[in-house]
């Protein structure tokens, strides 16, 4: 597999306390690589070692073939786009002026604007100035900031935090636009599993700065286990004739359960008849994404 970003045992200590600890992804071209850590895993020391705006303590990366320690690795860089913290936006200004703005501070060519702004779909705000901007369109205009080099990798820390519903569809309809229309490589951070999961190519799972799963979305879809939803008249009934029957279960109420173990449908309801206990639905799920992330790291989410 054709690789844009490799980092190899990444290690960075502030004082005595490691924030990165023998990190190890690797991040394929055409990929929309999914960061995923509870708050303070390491997602934003990783982002800001492999932009440049920070050096490991130890370890080593490769962006395109060029190590970190490589006098090219800045000319290599060129081909990466990023947005790391909050960019800053003219309020007074619209769209378009903001990135004309950018082109001119970066000193290049502003021919390519009304493309990125159809890109991140702020095609139609015209006269709208940023200030009046919904949280989501300055998201998408922080990220149409970070387009003006053309990126074929572009790095994205948070860009759905606290956005709201719609503006998580848009930033996500967005991102999967510039993967596949423009056929940008994407590193993308969230603490939230079920946010990336409609987007993501590949995952790396991190907990206290090491990679505790490294994943395609397919083997992550593969993982997270399936479990029949049932609703019953009496779920005391169902717990005796599951637990006889060995199965595993959980009771969600006193009329729902989830079964995790395979179950042939007619002799459990033929057995479930037997009892009085009557069931009213049973329907298959995929095991929250969300749970599966908890599985692998333990304990209670933050944020
Ligand atoms: N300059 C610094 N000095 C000391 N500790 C730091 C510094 N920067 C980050 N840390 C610590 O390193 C750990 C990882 O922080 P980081 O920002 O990378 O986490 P994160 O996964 O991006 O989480 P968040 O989404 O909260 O930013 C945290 O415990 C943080 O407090």
């Amino acid at each position: 597999m054709d690789y844009v970003l490799q980092t190899r045992d990444l290690y960075k200590k502030y004082g005595s306390f490691k924030a990165l600890d023998n990190l190890t992804i690797n991040v394929p071209k055409g990929s929309i690589y999914g960061l995923v850590g509870r708050n303070g895993a390491g997602k934003t020391t990783l982002i800001r070692i492999v932009t440049g705006l920070n050096h490991p303590s130890s370890g080593e990366f490769t962006f395109y073939g060029v190590k970190n320690n490589d006098g090219k690795i800045l000319e290599a860089r060129r081909k990466m786009g990023a947005v790391v913290e909050t960019p800053s936006l003219h309020p007074n200004m619209t769209a378009r002026d903001n990135l004309i703005q950018q082109t001119k501070a970066l000193g290049i060519s502003d021919e390519k604007i009304d493309d990125i702004l159809k890109l991140v779909g702020l095609a139609n705000t015209g006269k709208k100035k940023a200030k009046n901007f919904s949280l989501g369109m300055r998201q998408r205009l922080g990220i149409a900031f970070s387009l003006v080099g053309d990126p074929e990798f572009l790095v994205l820390d948070e860009p759905i935090n606290g956005l709201d519903p719609q503006g998580i569809i848009e930033v996500r309809e967005m991102i999967t636009r510039l993967n596949q229309e423009k056929g940008i490589t994407i590193l993308i951070s969230s603490h939230i599993l079920d946010e990336l999961s409609r987007l993501a190519t590949h995952y790396a799972f991190i907990e206290r700065g090491h990679v505790i799963k490294e994943m395609s979305a397919e083997e992550l879809e593969n993982a997270s286990r399936t479990f029949v939803h049932i609703n019953v008249n009496d779920t005391k009934i169902l717990a005796d004739v599951l637990g006889g029957m060995g199965i595993e279960f959980r009771i969600c109420s006193p009329n729902e359960a989830d079964i995790y173990t395979p179950v042939q449908v007619t002799p459990l309801v033929l057995a479930l008849n037997d009892k009085n206990c009557i069931v009213n639905s049973m329907s298959e799920h995929h095991e929250s994404l969300e749970n599966y992330f908890m599985g692998l790291v333990g304990g209670v989410q933050n944020g």
